[in-house]
Parts: C-alpha cells; structure tokens; sequence
C-alpha cells in the first residue's frame, strides 16, 4: 500500500479544521488522499482552509444540536458516507480557572464546547457509521486529563477528563460495530490556543517547558501525523485508548536538566 495515499477513498469531518491542530490534520488527511470537510465556526478561517484542502466548508458551533447534526449530514450527503470523524474544537480555560474563583457561567461554556460538543459529534456522527458498518472517530483530549496539574484550570482540566472517560467507553460500546474509538492526548502544541494563553503568561509558558522531557512544545503537524494513523487501516487494532502524544510528560517524574 502506498503510504501516502492510505485515507484514499475516506471522508474526513474535522472540526476545529480551520486552526491549528485541526488544519495541521486537514492538511495531513488530505495530503493522504481523504476528502475533507471542515466544520468551524469561524467563517473566514474555515473557508480559506477548505479552500487549501480542496474541500467542503461547513459553519457549526459545536455546542449546538442541530447544527453538528447538519455538519456530519451535508458531509454524509455531499461525499456519501462518514468515515473518520475529528472531533477536535476545543476552547481555553477562561483566565483565571481555580476552582475558588471560577464561576458557573464560564465553567459551563468550557463543558459546553469541550465536551458537550464532542457527545454531540460522536452521536451524529455514529449514525452514519453504524448504518455503514464502519468508521473510526477521534477527539481530542488533553495530557491533563490524565495528569494532575498545579496550575488552575479546573474547568478545562474536567471538560477533557469527561472527552477521555467518554471516548474509552464508546470505543468498547462499539467495537463489535467495526467502529473504533480513540482519544487523543496532546501535550502543549505550538497554536493559536497556546500562544493566547501564554501571551498573557510568560512565566507560565517558561514553567510548562520544564516539565517537558524532550524539551519544547510539539508542532501541529506531530499531532497531525499521529491523528492520521488513528484515523487510518493502520491502527485497525487500537480502540478505546488514551493516545498520548505529550513530548514524554506523562512518563516523567524528573525531567532532564
Ligand atoms: N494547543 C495545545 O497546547 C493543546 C493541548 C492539548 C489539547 N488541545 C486541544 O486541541 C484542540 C485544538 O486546539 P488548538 O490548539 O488547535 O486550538 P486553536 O485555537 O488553534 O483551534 C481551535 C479551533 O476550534 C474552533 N472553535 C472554537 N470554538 C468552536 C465552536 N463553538 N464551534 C466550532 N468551532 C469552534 C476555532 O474557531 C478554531 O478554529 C482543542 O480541543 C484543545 O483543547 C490543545
């Protein structure tokens, strides 16, 4: 098999497609011969990036019903048939994130995009793989979801803990469907969300490297490459798993000077 054309023949919805992480995997799915459909609430980042990938663009908030619904729909309509979903749009803790401080408003956002949204996508996009018979979803969680951390992020920290417990069972529940389930775990990436968050912070930014055993923060396109093989044959044996993509910080007790 050619490597490079191992997506030929799938149709890919990503959402979040249209910045970092998810355009990085936009870019890398169809470089690998998948059609791609770009589901992204900002308009003009979407459309561009839908452009580039000689794809489909299609606006949705993911905290709403109808609109997930219609994205993985026109995919299923325009393409016929879904067979990789990236459930990837993720937002930042608000500022100031400790649990003495954060008010139910701004939690309740972070749940609502974080990880009320990815329940969304995987139903709509469930229908249409169950009724195929296949497919392989993967949604993005975070190394903090499996770690504890220091710093204060309760809300976000919660939202991607629930996308990992969720992204586990659902890859049990339909194993025997042909469906495969997987969660990704990146440690800090070089994108927008990164660097908004440590631009307001550049202590905390220089605190994060430390505990990075290989020592910098990971490109989009590390992810990217590791969400190709999720999504691909090649990872036919790997369902329900916390797939850590984090430069070793979760191996690390001591990290290397
Ligand atoms: N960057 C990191 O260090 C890091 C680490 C671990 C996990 N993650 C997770 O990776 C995912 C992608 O993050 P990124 O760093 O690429 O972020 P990013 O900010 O570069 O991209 C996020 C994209 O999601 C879209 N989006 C936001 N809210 C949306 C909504 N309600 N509906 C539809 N689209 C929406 C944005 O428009 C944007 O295009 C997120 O779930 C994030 O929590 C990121």
């Amino acid at each position: 098999m050619n490597l490079t054309q191992r997506l030929a023949g799938k149709v890919a919805v990503i959402t979040g497609g249209a910045s970092g992480i998810g355009l990085a995997t936009a870019r890398r799915f169809a470089a690998e011969g998948a059609t791609v459909v770009i589901g992204d609430v900002d308009e003009t980042t979407g459309t561009a990036a839908a452009a580039e990938v000689d794809g489909l663009f299609v606006r949705v908030d993911v905290t709403d019903e109808d609109q997930v619904n219609n994205l993985f729909d026109t995919a299923a309509a325009t393409y016929g048939s879904v067979d990789i979903a990236f459930n990837n749009a993720g937002i930042s803790p608000p500022d100031d994130d400790s649990i003495e401080t954060t008010e139910l408003p701004a939690w309740n956002k972070v749940q609502d995009v974080n990880l009320k949204s990815v329940y969304l996508c995987c139903r709509a996009a469930l229908r249409h793989m169950v009724a195929q018979g296949s497919g392989s979803i993967i949604n993005t969680a975070s190394f903090v979801a499996v770690l504890g951390s220091a710093t204060s992020q309760i809300s976000y920290t919660a939202s991607k803990g629930g996308v990992l417990a969720m992204s586990r069972e659902l890859g049990v529940q339909f194993a025997r469907q042909g469906i495969r389930v997987n969660a990704l775990c990146p440690g800090p990436v070089n994108t927008p969300l990164l660097q908004e968050l440590f631009a307001k912070d550049q202590a905390r930014a220089a605190r994060r490297l430390i505990h990075i055993p290989v020592g910098r923060f990971a490109e989009p396109e590390e992810l990217a490459a590791a969400v190709a093989f999720l999504a691909s044959d090649d990872a036919s044996f790997i369902t329900g798993s916390t797939f850590l993509v984090d430069g070793g910080i979760s191996s690390a007790y001591v990290t290397p000077e």
